[in-house]
């Protein structure tokens, strides 16, 4: 019985000064990805833009369909809320029969899913599986028209349906007329972080989805600076943040791209971090720790993600790696990655094909893959991995196949 003696004192150890301290945090919701606060900084032109275009609703009048665009973390998704939530207070006053539908495309994951989840919305129960795309469509509409419901559809990560299916249930919405729907209206506003999300749609859909257009900018530092400061405010108790701590928040979330979502997951984790280890401040060590933990994360969730052969490229860098760090052409990847699929009884794809995946993977941040000329031997990729061993291994043994080829 001796081990649970040790074991027992260390968790009365834990849970009593999680009784006895005082939390550093105020309100750790506010530092949640999906909370709207109440002032959105920098943002005055997008809110009123998007405010106009959408205030015609407020006269039962259609409004024109939006696509919103900028990179990660530039404020669409809670500009989007922002503004249809404070429609929606004004839509509820003037008795208005005008609903806002919310879908995350990639968290719904199929076409199909996303219309289940609309129908829900409008408190319909459409079955699982068993209809197709249209004939669960046309019972949205159907409800619509039955129940004389204006809706405006906000379909956040537009462009995840897109490139994983086709633009069809895009083109029912937009398709779908004032005859159909008995007077009312659908109108579609698109959020999405691919610039050249427009590129994969057909043009029916993309003339009909992108009657307005805005876009985004990243954040300056100084604006991720007043934007962390005056989350600081409701998030922690007051002197618990420190000055430098935020300025280097600030500066890690605008080394690629002025990232909003990466300022505040930052200083949402490195609060965990200080609160777990008894610190009563978040200094600048917990904020380089809550960034190598959250980068170690997204390389993880990333590699976990990869299609079959994405996966198995990544399992011959692997190997690549372990046996000549230094020398890894594309030449020794394709043989590896070669000999790995047929061990698993899986067609190899083409040289070229494996040479665009690996384009992919240096894009996505886990490899280094720049086109180096050979002289006469014409042009190759120098393959480098760019995060740690360790955690592409983790990721890649999640996968049952894989696992059973790596050692
Ligand atoms: N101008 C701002 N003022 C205050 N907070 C902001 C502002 N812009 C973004 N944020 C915060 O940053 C985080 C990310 O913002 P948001 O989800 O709107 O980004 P996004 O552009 O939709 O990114 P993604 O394309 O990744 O979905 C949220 O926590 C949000 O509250």
């Amino acid at each position: 019985m001796g081990a649970a003696g040790p074991s027992n004192d260390v968790l009365d150890e834990i849970f009593n000064r999680t009784i006895n301290s005082r939390s550093i945090f105020l309100n750790r919701d506010v530092l949640r990805n999906d909370y709207i606060p109440d002032h959105i900084l920098f943002r005055d032109d997008q809110i009123s833009q998007f405010g106009s275009i959408l205030a015609p609703i407020l006269r039962g009048n259609k409004p024109s369909n939006i696509f919103l665009y900028g990179k990660t973390g530039t404020g669409k998704t809670v500009v989007a809320r922002y503004v249809t939530k404070k429609l929606y207070e004004r839509i509820l006053k003037l008795n208005l029969n005008t609903k806002f539908l919310y879908i995350n495309t990639r968290l719904a994951s199929t076409q199909y899913k996303m219309l289940v989840e609309l129908g829900a919305q409008l408190d319909i129960s459409l079955p699982f599986t068993g209809l197709s795309l249209s004939e669960a469509a046309s019972r949205i509409f159907d409800k619509m028209k039955r129940d004389g419901i204006n809706t405006i559809i906000i379909l956040d990560e537009i462009d995840y349906i897109v490139k994983n299916y086709d633009d069809n249930i895009l083109y029912e919405f937009t398709r779908v007329n004032n005859e159909l729907l008995n007077g009312n209206f659908i109108s579609i506003i698109g959020i999405s972080n691919d610039l050249k999300f427009k590129e994969y749609l057909d043009p029916r859909v993309l003339s009909g989805l992108s009657e307005e257009e805005m876009v985004f900018p990243p954040y300056t530092v100084d604006e991720l600076e007043a934007i962390l400061t005056d989350r600081i405010k409701t998030a922690f108790r007051p002197g618990v943040v420190s000055e430098s701590a935020v300025k280097l928040c600030a500066s890690l979330a605008a080394s690629e791209h002025g990232d909003a979502r990466r300022a505040v997951d930052l200083l949402r984790v490195a609060g965990e971090l200080a609160e777990r280890e008894g610190s009563d401040v978040v200094d600048t060590d917990h904020i380089t720790k809550a960034s190598r933990s959250i980068e170690r994360d997204r390389t993880y969730e990333v590699i976990r993600s990869l299609p079959l052969h994405g996966k198995l490229i990544l399992a011959a860098v692997l190997a690549a790696v372990l046996a000549a760090p230094e020398d890894i052409n594309t030449g020794r990847l394709y043989s590896n990655y070669t000999s790995m699929a047929r061990s698993l009884g899986v067609e190899p794809l083409t040289q070229r094909r494996i040479s665009g995946i690996l384009s992919e993977l240096d894009v996505l941040g886990v490899v280094n893959a720049p086109v180096v000329s050979n002289g006469r031997f014409g042009r190759s990729k120098r393959v480098k991995l760019v995060v740690p061993r360790e955690v592409v291994s983790r990721a890649l043994q999640e996968d049952e196949l894989i696992s059973s080829i790596l050692k």
